[in-house]
């Protein structure tokens, strides 16, 4: 149909289609800025208005459109549209505008946008793998469309964002992500594939709405929803031996028992697990730099115990221990507090993951506390006294303000990371914490939220994001050719941008690069992440001149080519 050119260049484009397949074609698509003379060649005379225009100009009009919606919603639904009509406008758009357009296409909109999936469905992107056709998953896989797929991001939608479960309209999310792979770390489009394992819903309102596009039935669990989920890796690494395979809002324990499973078979990994934590990492390193308390002697409450919590956990307790302390006395640093509180040692229902956080009986015998048959989160922060704040439980205002100002009183500079997502769900508003620790919090939110002007003080808001991580992971993974993706690759790049942190040469900067800024952090990522793949025998070895052109030869820009006809 056309042949991709070498992405980092101006070479032009072959293709064999014209007309309207050429136009109707998104990521062919130039709107009006065909010019003249390939308007002759591709027969697209009376098929455009005749007006020829620029790309800028392009953007303008279209950014002009988007504004003059009345909501978020409509803006999303807009510019998930503009994807399918003209791809390099779409991610024109996005890299020139990424503080206004990011938290349409992701967080916190895509919210919105799974809710209300089946409303605005128009056209296929991505595959929707539905557990009736799971006989069929080769032959959907199969289509030459997707011979050029080098990453996926998989999603069954049972956790999206904060939002539980939204069956098959948590596609949002996997095209959400891919869209940042792209506008972050320059990834071409047509080598990603979203893909939905629709497995059903337990959500009634989607089952019960005529609309709902997925399939009419409740999760099918145990042993029918891991065979399926068998089948689909299995068909995917027949496809697409060396493709990255991102795991994302998977529920509860599938997302710790598939990583597990998988980790060593493909080149893998869970995004909530391990990309959140390589940025709260971040975030915390770069709070260090202002408060000057080393790692060392952090002290740390985890509110959500689940795949976020844990896998924030694990990474943190590795960068304690590289730090200096042994495995035991890192430990002891943790607080994990889940539904039914602090995380003991003999609780029933511990995870394999929560296993290693669980506290000592013995650690808190003589605590202060408001029941005395659980440790809720305010018992911890005012018996454990915790430097750092993590939330990580999708629950709305958790972080209540007894809570926080307990916290204030033990500590000079709280650090307090409200990280769930969208904003609906976040643990607290900086807002609230700014006030409640009389400006003395270093805050760092999941989803954007606006600066905070207090007295004459103006607070920008950190988002502690695993966007910041995810799309340099895989330009990483994908210039070093690495066939699996390791722990310490992450690490390094929750390091990486840790030292990016304006903290580094300011204490009273903001913690992180801003969001305008994800380009040059994911190309950064990329190269610790490729490095360290090497180092890890995961990857071949090459010099890093190699590296930094292999990088480079992959990033796409989102501009126009020219067009060459190639005659069939
Ligand atoms: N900022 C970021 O980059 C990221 C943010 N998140 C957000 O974190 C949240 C959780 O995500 P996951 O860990 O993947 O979900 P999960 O479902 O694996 O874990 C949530 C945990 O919170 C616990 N929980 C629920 N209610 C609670 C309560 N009242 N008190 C204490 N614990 C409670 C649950 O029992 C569960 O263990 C979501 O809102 C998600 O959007 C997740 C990944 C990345
Ligand atoms: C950001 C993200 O991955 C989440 O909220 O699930
Ligand atoms: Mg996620």
């Amino acid at each position: 149909m056309y042949e991709l050119p070498a992405f980092g260049s101006d070479s032009p484009i072959r293709t064999h289609l014209t007309g309207y397949d050429l136009v109707t074609k998104p990521m062919l698509n130039k709107g009006m800025a065909f010019s003249e003379r390939e308007r002759d060649v591709f027969r697209l005379h009376g098929l455009l208005p005749p007006h020829i225009g620029t790309i800028d100009e392009q953007i303008e009009r279209r950014l002009r459109v988007m504004r003059a919606f009345n909501t978020d919603f409509e803006r999303y639904a807009f510019l998930r549209d503009l994807q399918d009509t003209n791809e390099t406008l779409f991610y024109a758009v996005l890299i020139r505008h990424f503080d206004e357009l990011l938290p349409l296409v992701y967080t916190p909109t895509v919210g919105e946008g799974c809710q209300h999936f089946s409303e605005i469905w128009r056209k296929p992107r991505g595959l929707f793998l539905s557990y009736p056709n799971r006989h069929r998953i080769r032959e959907i896989l199969s289509d030459s469309r997707f011979d050029h797929v080098r990453v996926i991001v998989v999603s069954d939608g049972e956790r999206i964002l904060g939002l539980g479960d939204q069956g098959a309209g948590g596609m949002g999310i996997p095209i959400g992500k891919l869209s940042l792979y792209t506008g972050c770390a320059g990834i071409h489009p047509d080598l990603t594939l979203p893909i939905l394992l629709d497995v059903g819903t337990n959500n009634h309102e989607r089952l019960t709405n005529p609309l709902y596009i997925g399939w009419r039935h409740e999760r099918i669990v145990g042993a029918e929803y891991d065979v399926f989920v068998e089948e689909f890796v299995s068909a995917v690494i027949e496809r697409w031996p060396n493709v990255l395979l991102q795991w994302e809002d998977f529920a509860g324990s599938n997302a710790s028992r598939m990583l597990a499973k998988y980790r060593d078979r493909l080149c893998t990994f869970n995004d909530d697990i391990q990309g959140t934590a390589a940025i709260a990492a971040s975030t915390l390193l770069a709070a260090i730099n202002v408060t000057g308390i080393p790692l060392t002697h952090q002290r740390i409450a985890v509110l959500g115990a689940g795949s976020a919590g844990c896998g924030i956990s694990s990474l943190l307790l590795r960068v304690m221990v590289d730090a200096g302390l042994n495995e035991e006395q890192a430990r002891k640093a943790f607080f994990l507090v889940d539904r039914n509180g602090l995380l003991l040692e003999g609780m029933e229902g511990i995870t394999p993951a929560q296993t290693p956080f669980v506290q000592q009986r013995d650690v808190v015998k003589d605590w202060s506390l408001g029941k005395p048959d659980q440790i809720g989160l305010f018992d911890v922060v005012r018996n454990a006294k915790p430097t750092v704040l993590i939330g990580v439980s999708g629950q709305t205002g958790a972080f209540t303000e007894p809570v926080v100002r307990e916290m204030a009183q033990n500590v000079e500079r709280p650090v307090i990371f409200p990280l769930s997502n969208p904003t609906s769900r976040s643990e607290a508003t900086p807002q609230q914490l700014i006030e409640w620790t009389d400006g003395r919090a270093l805050i760092g939110t999941g989803s954007p939220f606006a600066p905070v002007q207090w007295h004459d003080r103006r607070f920008d808001i950190d988002q502690t994001n695993n966007s910041y991580i995810f799309p340099g992971v895989g330009l990483g993974v994908l210039a070093a050719g690495a066939k699996r993706v390791t722990d310490a690759m992450f690490m390094v790049a929750g390091k990486v941008v840790a030292d990016m942190s304006p903290t580094v040469s300011d204490p009273h900067g903001r913690l992180l690069p801003p969001v305008d800024q994800l380009r040059a952090v994911s190309v950064a990522v990329a190269r610790a992440v490729a490095i360290q793949a090497q180092a890890d025998g995961v990857a071949d070895v090459c010099d890093e001149a190699t590296l930094d052109k292999r990088i480079q030869a992959i990033v796409w820009e989102p501009r126009y080519r020219p067009y060459e006809l190639v005659v069939a």
